[in-house]
């Protein structure tokens, strides 16, 4: 009885839709801006409590219990298995969203993972937000999944002489200098790396921020380089410089190492504080990605997974390599943005996501999906289409950066993303277009045979059929990822007894994680879990599921064997 009564206090906090402008007002969101845009129907979809005596969102308490998270499971009461949402969503914590209030606001929405930009904040700062996280999933029911995204080295300007944008002018000479000066001097900008400009020739072109301003080496005094500004602009604290000759960037960053001595020291931090994911920054060959895995095997008790981000020329190069040492991809759009031209951008995406699902790991597109939402609180027509193509080529996540780190709407573009992903992907189902991704498609074999061919049976049955859920039970997860490649039209629940498996299935394309106590004897454990369910009234009578299972050798059955099965609720 209580339990229902707690499902039902979730269901109709989930249910609040933007009607409710003035709780929401309340915890923090502002509708009036500077210059309003016409809303075109997204509504904020944020769950926050009606609780007009108090400032913090704050749902009822749930006792840890086994099940899949409150927030699915609110969805899957209200929406069916269909309307669940397949692609996950990333934020970015920043000030805008630090407190508990608002963390718990963007784990109502729809957050699947939290990622900490080391960059940026003290270490106390993320400790303090991965503390908030992890109470929130215990104490609440939620199954937020920590990431941790390390700083790597870049070259990138540490002062330019005011505390935040600089206005360049046409034709200025400016000084580009590694040496630190007291004060501000007129145009010097310090670089952060010593070496800056190794390599780098009168006539080259300085690029500042992917474009944001430009400038031609008039002269080079040792390591000094004396620039003249031939495309005016701005420079932001942090910018990042890129050089260019003849219309071909002077790859260079590759000398610089990806993980430095602060980012090992961040990597401990994590362990420390028990994240899920690192997301790698800068990785330009796979060692890097090795050396941590292997750094982390012998460091850490539980799996931490880790994603290399794709956003150098260098690791466009050495792409395959990547992602096959990796755990997942991220498509680093801003700086891939700086070293590639604009152009090539969407087309880059669509191949690593195409790799990606070859080689049967997640990949999350990130940067600028809603950029001018961090000032607006409607997102441009432009920016819904380039996430709806993220969503029409199955990428496994989106992510906000800005928009939740330091925007005033991050809820807001958390309901646009929530909002497009479940439209185009019902879409897609309408028109089939999965049968786009035929199995042919598919043809490059993972190490497991038999589980490959087993899961992508399983997928095309299950949409055949018209099954309602497919189930798979998995220790690691593997199964599971490999259903998930496939991108079936219906939900997959992951039945696993391990916390670490449930932390990194949250970042794959339809898989709903579900923490069970499974026994070695798979038939009663598909029997037991379809009975919580059923009591749970999560499914009902006439529902039918797909059932994969992949049983491993015991001493009583020593004969491994994998399969599936089809199941009517009775
Ligand atoms: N922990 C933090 N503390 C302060 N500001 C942050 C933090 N995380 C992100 N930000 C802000 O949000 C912006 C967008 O985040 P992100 O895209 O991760 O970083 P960047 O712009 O450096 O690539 C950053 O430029 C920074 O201003
Ligand atoms: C996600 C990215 O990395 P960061 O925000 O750390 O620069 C990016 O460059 O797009
Ligand atoms: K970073
Ligand atoms: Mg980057």
């Amino acid at each position: 009885m209580a339990a229902a009564a707690r499902d039902l206090s979730l269901v109709s906090q989930l249910a609040v839709a933007g009607s409710r402008v003035p709780s929401l007002r309340k915890c923090g969101l502002h509708f009036l801006n500077k210059r309003r845009r016409p809303n075109f129907g997204f509504k904020v979809r944020a769950a926050v409590q009606l609780d007009s005596e108090s400032e913090n969102a704050t749902t009822k308490p749930l006792e840890k219990t086994l099940g899949m998270d409150v927030v699915s499971e609110v969805g899957l009461r209200e929406k069916g298995f269909m309307g669940l949402r397949k692609t996950k969503l990333v934020c970015t914590i920043g000030p805008a969203c630090s407190s508990l209030c608002d963390l718990e606001k963007l784990a109502l929405a729809g957050m699947n993972v939290a990622r900490l930009n080391m960059c940026h904040g003290s270490r106390d700062w993320h400790r303090d937000v991965i503390r908030k996280i992890k109470m929130l999933n215990e104490e609440k029911g939620f199954s937020v999944s920590v990431m941790i995204d390390t700083e790597g080295s870049q070259i990138h300007v540490v002062d330019h002489g005011a505390p935040s944008s600089l206005k360049v002018e046409e034709d200025s000479i400016w000084r580009f200098t590694a040496k630190s000066f007291e004060g501000s001097r007129p145009f010097t900008v310090q670089a952060n790396h010593e070496r800056f400009s190794e390599g780098i020739e009168v006539g080259d072109e300085v690029v500042i921020d992917g474009g944001m301003a430009c400038f031609v080496v008039v002269e080079k005094t040792g390591n000094d380089l004396h620039c003249k500004c031939i495309d005016p602009g701005l420079f932001l604290p942090g910018a990042k410089f890129s050089f260019w000759r003849d219309g071909k960037l002077v790859r260079r960053n590759h000398k610089l190492p990806t993980l430095t001595t602060k980012d090992w020291a961040d990597i401990d931090f994590g362990i420390s504080e028990e994240v899920d994911f690192f997301a790698l920054s800068f990785v330009n060959h796979a060692d890097s990605v090795e050396q941590l895995k292997n750094y982390l095997s012998t460091k850490s008790t539980r799996s931490i997974k880790v994603l290399a981000k794709v956003e150098s020329l260098e690791s466009l190069h050495n792409l395959k390599e990547i992602v096959q040492a990796s755990d997942g991809i991220m498509v680093a759009r801003g700086d891939l943005g700086v070293e590639i031209p604009l152009e090539q951008i969407p087309t880059v995406q669509e191949d690593i996501i195409y790799i990606c699902r070859q080689l049967n790991k997640p990949v999350i597109v990130a940067s600028q999906l809603l950029e001018s939402m961090v000032e607006y609180p409607t997102p441009t027509r432009a920016e819904v289409a380039d996430v709806s193509e993220a969503v029409r080529q199955y990428a496994d996540a989106l992510m906000l950066s800005g928009e939740s780190a330091i925007g005033s709407y991050g809820q807001k573009a958390l309901a646009v993303l929530e909002m497009t992903s479940t439209r185009i992907e019902s879409w897609a189902r309408e028109e089939n277009r999965q049968s786009l991704l035929s199995q042919h498609q598919l043809g490059v074999s993972l190490p497991d045979r038999t589980a490959e061919q087993i899961c992508n049976c399983a997928v095309e049955m299950a949409n055949n059929l018209g099954v309602d859920a497919i189930f798979v039970y998995t220790k690691h997860g593997y199964m599971a990822t490999l259903l998930s490649r496939n991108r079936p039209n219906p939900p997959i629940f992951a039945f696993t007894k391990e916390e670490s498996t449930i932390m990194a299935l949250n970042l794959h394309w339809g898989v709903v994680p579900f923490q069970v106590d499974l026994s070695d004897d798979t038939e009663s454990s598909i029997s037991k879990s379809i009975e919580f369910m059923k009591s749970k009234g999560l499914i009902t009578r006439g529902d039918v599921v797909l059932v994969v299972s992949d049983v491993v050798p015991t001493r009583s059955t020593p004969i491994a064997s994998q399969s599936i099965k089809v199941k009517t609720v009775v």
